[in-house]
Order: structure tokens, then sequence, then C-alpha cells
């Protein structure tokens, strides 16, 4: 079995690429950083070693890569002939690789009837749905057509903490051991992928929406609030009760809103949250603040972990007084390295809070999330004056 999987980096190769591969695909990484192509290409396999309360590792063989930049014409056919074809880029790359796998999916069309399913292991709502309406618009009426009834597109959510590497072999991955893949059965074309690790559900939303409105907006709250205050590292940060009170609090509001509109159970839930603040805390993992909090516009947008729940909360008339102290720490990240960042800082200069939260995420001016917001903004301008 072959698999082709965009993008070579923490998640592609400390999960992903690593559940294919035992699963007993052959997998194909696509990436454009070229020596790390290289290293794939010359070892063809890799190590993840598994921090836990003892750490293993785990041997990941049957690799190679392709450079997505260079080998085009080799992407396409490697696409054409895969049995799967999978994704972790991040989701504002998705469109970028777009017409690249539009291409070779034309030729698989074109040669093959047998199904085939794409799935886009990004961060996001509908990251699938929102990979094939990219990848349809480069194809004609007729290849559309083709397209629903054989390419399966199915949402996924994917969790394992998977933090910056640091180690001096390029392509060992250092991750947390436990997962999670859910993949939306539903969304399936042919028979149902042969992928251990992967749960396949009838209805994903509760799932992605917990996913994402828990261990993502938990990760941002800590990852913002914690920086603000002075720490590098998510770990350092949950040791700081200030930091550990407010994400507390940002789960306890987000988890009204997840068991109300999706029926978990609340006593289920609170384990949940007890797990994913342990997962935080693994005293093993050194997750930079900088990582967890990387492209700030992205997860300041309408939908995603902050103002996704935030807004929902106060539609319902509640006060999200955690999840505004999320969001308005969010709005001082101001990392160099982070275009993202950068272009957010001169938004606020611009605009100011109100005019930044309308144009990034859609809050209007005059609501109750804004004011809200700002509040909390002067605190923290206060709590910064005084560290
Ligand atoms: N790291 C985690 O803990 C984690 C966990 C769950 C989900 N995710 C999600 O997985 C996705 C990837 O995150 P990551 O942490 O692995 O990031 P990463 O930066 O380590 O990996 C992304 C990879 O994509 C490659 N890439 C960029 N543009 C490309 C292109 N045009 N074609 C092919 N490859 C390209 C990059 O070179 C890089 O190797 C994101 O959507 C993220 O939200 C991450
Ligand atoms: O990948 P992002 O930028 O969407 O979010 C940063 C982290 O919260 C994220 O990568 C988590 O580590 C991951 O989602 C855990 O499953």
């Amino acid at each position: 079995m072959r698999a082709v999987h965009f993008g070579a980096g923490n998640i592609g190769r400390g999960f992903i690429g690593a559940l294919l591969s035992h699963s007993g695909y052959h997998v194909c990484f696509v990436d454009v950083r070229a020596p790390l192509v290289k290293a794939l290409k010359e070892r063809g396999s890799y190590s993840v070693r598994l921090l836990g309360e003892r750490t293993e590792r785990m041997d990941v063989s049957g690799v190679t890569a392709l450079d997505s930049r260079t080998e085009p014409e080799r992407v396409r056919e490697a696409v054409a002939a895969a049995d799967i074809v999978t994704t972790a880029v991040g989701p504002t790359v998705l469109k970028k690789v777009a017409p690249l796998i539009a291409e070779g999916l034309r030729l698989r069309l074109r040669r093959n009837e047998v199904p085939l399913n794409v799935i886009a292991c990004e961060n996001m709502l509908g990251g699938s749905t929102m990979l094939k309406k990219e990848i349809a618009a480069h194809l004609s009426q007729e290849e559309r057509e083709s397209l629903e009834h054989r390419i399966g597109f199915p949402d996924a959510a994917v969790d394992r903490i998977v933090p910056v590497q640091t180690g001096t072999d390029p392509l060992e991955v250092t991750v947390e051991p436990f997962y999670e893949w859910m993949v939306d059965r539903k969304g399936v074309r042919g028979e149902i992928p042969p992928i251990e690790g992967i749960t396949y559900v009838e209805e994903l939303t509760p799932y992605i929406e917990r996913k994402l409105y828990t261990v993502n907006t938990g990760h941002a709250v800590c990852a913002y609030t914690g920086r603000l205050l002075g720490h590098e590292t998510i770990r350092d940060a949950m040791r700081d009760t200030r930091v550990e009170k407010i994400v507390t609090g940002a789960l306890e509001e987000t988890g009204v809103l997840l068991v109300a509109k999706h029926s978990f159970s609340e006593e289920g839930h609170r384990d949940y949250i007890t797990r994913i603040m342990e997962r935080f805390s693994n005293p093993r993992l050194t997750d930079p603040v900088a990582r967890v909090g990387r492209s700030a516009i992205r997860k300041l947008r309408p939908t995603d972990r902050l103002v996704g729940p935030a807004l929902q909360l106060t539609d319902h008339g509640l006060e999200p007084r955690y999840l505004a102290a999320g969001i308005a720490a969010a709005l001082f990240f101001d990392d160099g390295n982070d275009p993202e960042a950068v272009e957010l800082q001169q938004l606020l200069d611009r605009k100011g809070i109100a005019g930044t939260l309308q144009t990034i995420a859609g809050i209007p001016p005059n609501s109750s999330l804004t004011r809200l917001v700002s509040e909390r903004y002067r605190e923290w301008e206060g709590e910064k004056e005084k560290a």
C-alpha cells in the first residue's frame, strides 16, 4: 500500500507518517525543505521518541520523500498511484498544496477507477472539506463530477503534542505518547483505509470541536498568558498559578458550551480536561510558548479556538471572562519571527483593539465580547508594567 503525505514536519513524521508506516503503508513524504527531503530519501527511516514515564523509541521504516518544488512531476505520479493521501502542512498552506494534488488527482481519475481518500490532518474545522474546495477550483466541471464520486475528503481531528525539535538528528522526532486521530466515516469513498490508530466516527463535529475548543483553546490561552508573564515554555507557564487559573477558567467556559452543544457527560468532559492539563504539564516535554502561540491571526479567526467558543457563549448571554483574558493576551503576542504576529501588532497600531478584533475575528465593535476583551487588555497592560 502506498501513502503520500504532504508536510514532513513534526506531525507528519511524528504522528501521521509513523502510523501509516506501522499500518503497512510505504510512505512518501512531500515537502519544500530540501535538506529534510534529502535525508529522508537517503536514510529511508527515522525514529520517534515517546516521552512518557519511560522514554520509548519507535522505528519508522519504508519511507522516502519528494521535493514539491523540484520534483513536481514525480509528486503528481505518486498522488495518482496512491492508496491514501494525507497532509499536515498548516491550515494556511492547504491552498498552496492544492494545485499539485489536483494535478495528481486528474491523472488518477483518468487512469484508475479505484476510489482514493485525501485526509487533511490540520488543526481546524473542516480541513479536508476546505482542501477539496481548493483542489476542485483547479479541475474542469467533468473532473469535479468524477472527483465527487471517486475521491473522498473525510474531515479529521488529530491530537498529539509534538514540540519544536531540538535534537541533533534532523529526522528524529520527540513526541508525547498520547495520540488521537478521528476521521469522519461518512466522508470516506470506497473501502475504509486500514490505518491502525484511526477511530472512524459517524459524526465528527463533536470530536473536532471538543479537541479544538479544549486542547487548542487551553494551549493557546496558556501560551499567550504565559508569554505575557515571562514564561518560555508551556510547562513553565502551567506552573504559574496565575496562568493555570486562567487556563482552567477558559476550559470550564468551553466545557459549558461543549457539554450543552454535543451532550458530552459533565463527568466525562471533566476527565477529558484533567488529562489535557496533565499533558500540558508533562515535565519531559519542552514546548516553547512561541510554537504554541504561532500564527496569532489564524488563532483569532471567528471559528478558531479562542473567538469561536467565546462568540458562541456570548450569543447565549454568557460572559466568557477567561476566554476574553486569553484573547486579550493574544493581542500582546509580538514575536518578530512570526509574520502574523508582526501583522497583528501593525493592525493594533492602526486600528486599536476594537478595530483589530473586528477585522481579524469578526467581533462587532459594540459587542459585549469587545468590551470584555478591552477590559482584560487594560488589566494585562497593568500586569506587564508591574513585571
Ligand atoms: N505539532 C503539534 O503538536 C500538532 C498537533 C496536531 C496538529 N498539528 C497540526 O499539524 C499541522 C502541521 O503542524 P506541525 O507542527 O507538524 O508543523 P511543522 O512546521 O513542523 O510541519 C509543517 C511541514 O509542512 C512543510 N510545508 C510547508 N509548505 C509546504 C508545501 N507547500 N508543500 C509541502 N510541504 C510544505 C514544512 O516545510 C514543514 O516540514 C498544522 O496544521 C498543525 O496545526 C500540529
Ligand atoms: O498547531 P497550531 O498552531 O494550530 O496550535 C499549536 C498547538 O496548540 C498544537 O500544535 C497542539 O500541540 C496540538 O494540536 C496538540 O494536538
